[in-house]
């Protein structure tokens, strides 16, 4: 006669329905009780007012996290319409003014009962210092306007205020190590090249720089538990437009009606006014004695001579230091990879050229022959791109390798180490995130401690430990078997 099946018998299949319904009501339980809360959110806002435009950003991190890592995302930015707020010294107003539309966009973007806990900053950068150092009751007065413009916003306003250099390349490098989860993780630090249009910075940790020598350049952080001693250098009027300014007075130090200039494209002619040009700290004690009102400034087109005018904007004759990039700056020796951002990526992407797998040699011959091409062909090949930006972009390519090679120090080894970068997982590269995290204290000093198991984790453990019970119940009920498999007995 052939054995029942005692899996079959109804004392195991009911002790096994039962033991089923067990294990789901317990795994249930075990995810609804440990469910993540439903997400709720906190913002900031950071105006960042440079010297060519400001730009206002909105980050958000899920609200019970502000302590945590690699979670502040920015979710929006609006490009002020106009100049940047120093522009604006003979019309303080207007620089209040142009910030309305995008500060009312974000009272759009910002959930109306979040409004009274966002703060709001403002971090005005080199076009600010220089106006500031010429005219210090003109950049006050630029600063009143826009604080009592951002104050009727619904935001928590925290203050608007001139960074440092020290602050602007620190904050740029908080904000590229942070995006690529470098800090929490105590992995390799990466060095930030920011270059603006008035001042241009650059940071990186280097072995060879503990801060003893020149300490000027030194800023210390602890961060997630480890300690960084970051070399940073912002170099006032070393962004591409005051550069550009310090090149053109080169050539007309002695005040001729005409220049013929090897940064602009042949064909190129405009008509330039002595005083514009002179109108900036950084070349107002060069203007020529007695110049004509204007000067005819022409394109010749040639890289090879730009970059020789370009390399006289930067003094190296003096160091006092073991070794210096230029003016007599101290310099570390260059380590590790490095992220070039702002207007390095803009003029960089324009030319094609941020594959920096490129051999020098070869990007320096691609520059040449861009720099060669006639005016009025590149007009008609780019109709849509603003004519200042499309004349200086020669210029600009130059000034890039002629800084990143002649005086950093980048050579065809380790120019591969620069990544020409705009953003990093969606949050643009600057100094403004890395400025919201140290102000809101979000990067903490000490590491975080962490749940010792993800929600993920816990679930599948309870899950696993729930099944091996039940199998062990039923293993443990084996006795009572061969009872449960005897067929009723017919007298
Ligand atoms: O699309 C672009 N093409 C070329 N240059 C750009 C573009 N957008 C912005 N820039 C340049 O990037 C630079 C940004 O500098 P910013 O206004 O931040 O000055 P700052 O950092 O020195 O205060 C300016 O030189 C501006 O002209
Ligand atoms: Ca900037």
């Amino acid at each position: 006669m052939k054995e029942k099946n005692p899996w079959h018998t109804p004392v195991t299949i009911i002790i096994t329905v039962i033991g089923v319904i067990a294990i789901v009501a317990l795994v249930t339980v075990a995810v609804l009780q440990n469910r993540p809360l439903p997400q709720k959110y906190k913002y900031g806002i950071v105006l960042d007012a440079g010297s060519s435009h400001t730009a206002l950003y909105i980050y958000e991190w899920p609200a019970e996290k502000d302590n945590n890592t690699g979670r502040v995302e920015q979710t929006y930015s609006c490009k002020v319409k106009g100049p940047g707020i120093s522009s604006y010294a003979s019309a303080p107003l207007k620089a209040g003014e142009s910030l309305s539309v995008c500060m009312q966009e974000a009272k759009q973007r910002v959930p109306g009962r979040r409004h009274s806990q966002t703060p709001l900053y403002l971090g005005a950068t080199a076009g600010m210092r220089l106006l500031n150092s010429e005219n210090s009751s003109a950049s006050d007065k630029v600063f009143q306007a826009v604080e009592e413009a951002l104050q009727k916003f619904p935001f928590s306003f925290q203050g608007a205020r001139i960074l440092s250099g020290q602050e602007e390349g620190a904050f740029g490098w908080i904000t590229v190590n942070y995006l690529d989860d470098r800090l929490k993780q105590g992995l390799e630090t990466k060095g930030a090249l920011d270059l603006g249009g008035a001042s241009t910075q650059i940071s990186f940790v280097s072995d060879n720089y503990d801060g003893s020598e020149s300490p000027d350049n030194a800023v210390t952080f602890r961060l997630y538990g480890n300690d960084y001693n970051l070399y940073t250098h912002s170099f006032l009027c070393y962004g591409k437009d005051q550069a550009l300014r310090m090149t053109l007075a080169q050539q007309t130090q002695s005040g001729p009606g005409t220049i013929n200039d090897p940064c602009f494209h042949p064909g190129y002619t405009e008509s330039r006014n002595y005083s514009v040009l002179y109108d900036s700290p950084c070349v107002s004690d060069r203007k020529p004695q007695g110049p004509p009102a204007n000067f005819t400034h022409i394109g010749t087109g040639d890289f090879q001579q730009c970059q020789e005018v370009v390399k006289r904007i930067f003094n190296s004759t003096h160091c006092k230091y073991s070794q210096c990039s230029f003016n007599g700056v101290f310099q570390p020796l260059l380590q590790g990879p490095f992220g070039a951002f702002s207007a390095y990526y803009f003029v960089m992407n324009f030319l094609n050229l941020t594959d920096t797998s490129i051999p020098l040699e070869a990007v320096r011959e691609k520059l040449g022959h861009y720099c060669a091409t006639p005016w009025n062909q590149l007009k008609q090949q780019h109709p849509k791109v603003k004519l200042k930006y499309l004349s200086e972009y020669c210029f600009s390519g130059t000034y890039i390798l002629t800084l990143l090679t002649e005086v950093y120090n980048f050579t065809s080894e380790n120019y591969p180490n620069i990544k020409f970068i705009r953003e990093i997982k969606g949050s643009d590269a600057g100094w403004t995130l890395g400025y919201m995290l140290n102000l809101t204290n979000m990067i903490p000093a000490e590491a975080p401690d962490s749940p010792p198991l993800p929600h993920a984790g816990y679930v599948s453990i309870v899950t696993v430990i729930a099944i091996l019970l039940l199998v062990l119940f039923i293993l443990s009920l084996r006795p009572l078997w061969p009872l449960c498999s005897k067929r009723p007995q017919i007298v």
